[in-house]
């Protein structure tokens, strides 16, 4: 089987500090991956170029067997809006719009209606157990329940991948839990794939395999946990 999406070799440096230094990773449809490693170890980065946010110096990310390099910048928009999904540790909703626009806003983006993109982020939001706080802007919400709209607008457009960083870094163990249970059931019922980066072995217990990054480079630790 084609793996959903591959990375060989990535190499990336912000100035002359290497992130990342021959980085390999691959995930399947499903899939969820854990990516762990010290702080400072080329977790993040090697996110942003497996979405496509940053480009690689050196190397190739390829999404269903396409090089998202090969790809122009308003076609690998297209895709992570039709395809991707992001969680980041804090949230990053939109503060001026009510929690249910914020999961809206991705449906939006291509081309819902907003009768119809309101109608299924509600249907989110009680999936993720927030719909109580819908028509709330993200400055009136507990830190759980932000994080609980940001995955809910992560997978209200049914992506094929979502990649989270540190979705859990900024909640207790408790809260932490309850949004990667949600989290992982949401994703696994739609065959999505999670990337997911985490420095903490609970939140990585939720995955299938686990990954560890340390020195820009990333090795498999199947069979090895
Ligand atoms: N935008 C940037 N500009 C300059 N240096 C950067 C940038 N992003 C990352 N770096 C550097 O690249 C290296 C890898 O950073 P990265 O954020 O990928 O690590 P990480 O493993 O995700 O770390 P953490 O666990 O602390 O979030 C670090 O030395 C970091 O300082």
């Amino acid at each position: 089987m084609t793996a959903l999406l591959t990375a060989n070799d990535l190499h990336k440096s912000y100035a002359s500090t290497p992130a990342l230094a021959g980085a390999d990773f691959s995930i399947d449809a499903g899939e969820v991956v854990a990516v762990m490693g010290p702080s400072g170890s080329g977790k993040s980065t090697l996110l942003h170029c497996l979405a496509g946010l940053v480009p690689p110096d050196q190397g190739t990310v390829r999404y269903q067997g396409r090089d998202l390099a090969a790809l122009s910048d308003a076609e690998r928009s297209a895709l992570r809006r039709a395809d991707f999904g992001f969680v980041f540790q804090f949230g990053r909703l939109v503060p001026e719009l009510s929690c249910v626009e914020n999961v809206a806003l991705p449906l939006r983006l291509t081309g819902t209606k907003r009768k119809e993109a309101e109608a299924r982020a509600t249907e989110w939001l009680a999936r993720l157990e927030v719909d109580d706080v819908r028509h709330h802007r993200p400055g009136q919400v507990s830190g759980g329940q932000g994080q609980r709209v940001a995955v809910a607008r992560a997978l209200v457009n049914n992506p094929r991948v979502v990649f989270a960083d540190e979705p859990t870094g900024a909640l207790d163990s408790l809260n932490g839990e309850r949004v990667m249970q949600l989290l992982v059931e949401a994703a696994q019922e739609s065959a999505a794939a999670i990337v997911l980066v985490t420095h903490e072995s609970r939140v990585a217990a939720f995955s299938d395999r686990e990954v560890v990054v340390r020195d820009g480079k990333a090795r498999d630790m199947a069979g090895a946990a």
